[in-house]
């Protein structure tokens, strides 16, 4: 399917213009989309020298290569501009850098931005929620969002029909985020559910190593299927337990996003369990990839927080022992199946 060249809806262009923070794959596949939608889109990084090769270039060739910069779209590197001239603000840094980047933003933010995060993590060494971080540094006063789903980069950047949750408290603030995204093929559901949707797009992760692990020792079809399946139970009990809905689990930020990680080899997560499954290290893979692999950071944090909530989460622990190279792929493989039986629902 050809990218859309205008858009049909004339909703994203009513609104003021939009700053996308992190110039990575997805940030800069999600400044294309809005720009494309009509806002007209900031899209920052830090390094001016990268950014300024991008606008010359009006692509992101190390990220995002072949995905052509809309006319509303501007790749800039000065945070204090970009945030002055825009109504709203939209963060899809890694997780590990989201204090870092609030911290920035704090002093440049006028009450009435919006602030949506596309992170799916956890905060290194604390466990914290993507919403908690960002009240933490910010306070209550901007409203915030979280968008989350089954999102490869490059499939949004070149248009292909893409669906996300976006979880939300301020009315006004979902309405104008939906109304910027929703169209063109995209389309964006709305969810007051925060920490359903963040414990999904944190954990798919973790699960896509495992399952990954699996598929890079041909453990077959019927693995695969079992593991993501029994992960999804794992993902939707702890959601329950930090105050998250199930049925938001079983959505597009839970099982559509587990699914499609879990699947396809896009998903740089899978991709690290493929490598771990090889023999390879967890740096060693790193290096390989190229890019970032949330599981890897994430993993630990879900565990933490899974014991702290006596959560049980099997398959979440035996992923990160591996991680952490406590045991082998195959020693993680004998530990999840010589499991004793239990019924399948509690
Ligand atoms: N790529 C996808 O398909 C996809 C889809 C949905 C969500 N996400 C999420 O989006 C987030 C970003 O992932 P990505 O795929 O764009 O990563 P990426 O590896 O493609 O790019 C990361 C970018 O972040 C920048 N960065 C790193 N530290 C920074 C800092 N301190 N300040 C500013 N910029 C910094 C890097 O320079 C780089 O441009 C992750 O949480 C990821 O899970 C990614
Ligand atoms: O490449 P991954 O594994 O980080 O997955 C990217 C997105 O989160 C898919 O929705």
């Amino acid at each position: 399917m050809a990218p859309p060249s205008q858009p049909t809806e004339d909703t994203a262009a009513a609104h003021g213009p939009i700053t996308v923070l992190g110039a990575g794959s997805f940030g800069t596949a999600l400044a294309v989309h809005l720009a494309r939608r009509g806002s007209d889109t900031f899209l920052w990084g830090r390094n001016a020298d990268k950014m300024a090769a991008m606008e010359a270039a009006r692509e992101n060739a190390q990220y995002l290569p072949g995905c052509h910069f809309p006319a509303r779209l501007a790749a800039v590197s000065d945070l204090a501009a970009a945030v002055r001239d825009s109504e709203d603000l939209l963060i899809s840094t890694p997780s590990y850098a989201l204090r870092e980047t609030l911290e920035s933003l704090k002093p440049l933010l006028r009450p009435d931005q919006g602030i949506a995060c596309a992170c799916k993590g956890l905060e290194p060494n604390t466990g914290r929620l993507v919403h908690e971080v960002i009240l933490d540094v910010v306070g209550a006063r901007n409203p915030i969002a979280v968008i989350s789903g089954p999102t490869f980069a490059k499939e949004l950047g070149i248009g292909l029909p893409t669906a996300v949750t976006i979880a939300a408290q301020d009315e006004g603030f979902t309405r104008r985020l939906v109304g910027r995204l929703h169209g063109d093929g995209f389309r964006a559901y709305s969810s007051e559910d925060f920490a359903g949707v963040e414990i999904g797009g944190a954990a798919k992760n973790v699960m896509a190593i495992g399952v990954g692990i699996a598929d890079g020792l041909s453990l077959g079809a019927n693995t695969r299927a079992g593991m993501i399946t029994r992960a999804l139970a794992e993902m939707m009990r702890l959601g329950k337990a930090l105050g998250g809905k199930p049925e938001t689990l079983m959505g597009l930020a839970g099982m559509g996003d587990l699914v499609l990680t879990c699947t396809d080899n896009q998903s740089r997560n899978r991709r690290m369990g493929l490598l771990l499954a090889q023999g390879k290290t967890v740096p060693e893979a790193i290096q390989e990839i190229q890019q970032v692999v949330e599981g890897v950071r994430a993993a630990p944090e879900v565990v933490r927080l899974a014991r702290r909530l006596e959560v049980e989460m099997p398959i979440t622990e035996a992923i990160n022992a591996v991680i952490q190279g406590e045991i082998t792929p195959v020693q993680a493989v004998m530990q999840l199946a010589t499991r004793p039986a239990r019924a399948e629902l509690e």
